[in-house]
């Protein structure tokens, strides 16, 4: 096997799996964590190797390709590194089952995780009580559907989330459990927060200091919510810890593409003049921002709710002094 070309050996599922979550049809944090957890357990399955050293080297290779997809949800290089960490063995039969046994524990651990979040989420909800959600995030849900399984009545006010309109996801999902959802555009929200009594959102990372990194737009509507009294719970998995922020790293904010925002049609309606270059008109089109601590009133994980200056302990006592990357084991 070539170790000059870094895909080499990686089974077309796992390259499948890296588009899905480029292209965004696998999307959300712990959705991504999981998918790339099941896609290493898949390249163990399928490999072709020979010798305990290609076995490493390919899965290596897949968890590589995985990372490059998008880099700000912290989520995937936790995954990732996590389920690496595991492979042990002098075969490739050993080293196989050691990957698929580490990859299945993890998503088995996820899933609990998320149940043992929402139950802690549900706590800080009362009966009657109206949410204000943006973006799509599984482990917010979590702590609603727990909520509702306790017996308590939750309405939700549900932002559309530009560009992509994952609020929508929301909507739907909300209303299979029976939350009547209020569905409003971004713009609207400051307005519809005198009718909400929490906010409550996901994240992709959670730096050291509580920042908390989550779908563009979070900030604002912290700041807002924190203008107008509302607590703002921020529901977070430690899988969306981030250990590098210890070491005085920051989380890269992932851009989009442009026409995610104007399509080549509306660009085209915004020209000026017959032959119009339009090399003056740009788009940006980040898709996360950064919460400071001082807006974000509790960080609820599976080990309970933080206030989020006091998350870091929680970091070190999780992650100790790792760094590296993912595939460095
Ligand atoms: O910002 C997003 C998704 O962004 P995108 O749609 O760009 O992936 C979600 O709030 C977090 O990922 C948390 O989701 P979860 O709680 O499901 O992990």
């Amino acid at each position: 096997m070539s170790t000059d070309d870094p895909e080499a050996g990686v089974d077309p599922t796992v390259l499948e799996t890296a588009d899905d979550i480029a292209t965004m049809e696998i999307r959300g944090a712990a959705t991504i964590a999981d998918a790339a957890a099941a896609a290493l357990a898949t390249q163990a399955r399928r490999s072709d190797a020979e010798t305990p050293a290609t076995f490493q080297e390919q899965l290596r290779g897949a968890a590589r390709t995985l990372y490059e997809t998008r880099p700000t949800a912290v989520s995937l290089p936790n995954a990732l590194r996590y389920v690496l960490r595991g492979m042990d063995g002098e075969t490739v039969p050993d080293l196989r089952e050691s990957i698929i046994t580490r990859a299945e524990g993890f998503q088995s651990d996820l899933e609990q995780a998320q149940t043992r979040l929402g139950e802690v989420g549900a706590n800080r909800l009362r009966d009657g009580d109206v949410v204000m959600t943006h973006c799509h995030s599984t482990d917010a849900l979590a702590c609603i559907e727990e909520a509702l399984e306790d017996g308590k009545s939750i309405e939700a006010i549900v932002k559309e989330t530009r560009p992509r309109k994952q609020g929508h996801i929301t909507a739907r999902q909300l209303r299979e459990m029976g939350v009547p959802v209020t569905l409003i555009v971004d713009n609207a929200a400051r307005r519809y927060l005198n009718d909400a009594d929490h906010v409550l959102v996901g994240a992709d990372s959670i730096a050291a200091d509580g920042s908390v990194i989550n779908k563009i737009g979070t900030s604002g509507l912290a700041v807002n919510a924190r203008e107008r009294g509302v607590p703002v719970m921020v529901a977070a998995q430690t899988i969306k810890l981030h250990p590098d922020t210890m070491t005085g790293h920051t989380v890269e904010i992932e851009n989009r593409a442009e026409d995610e925002v104007l399509s080549p049609e509306e660009r085209t309606d915004l020209a000026v003049g017959p032959g119009d270059e339009d090399d003056d008109l740009a788009v940006e089109n980040p898709a996360f921002d950064v919460t400071p601590p001082r807006h974000v009133d509790a960080i609820v994980t599976e080990h309970g709710q933080f206030p989020p200056e006091s998350i870091v302990t929680l970091m070190r006592e999780l992650f100790g002094e790792t760094t590296g990357e993912p595939w460095e084991v």
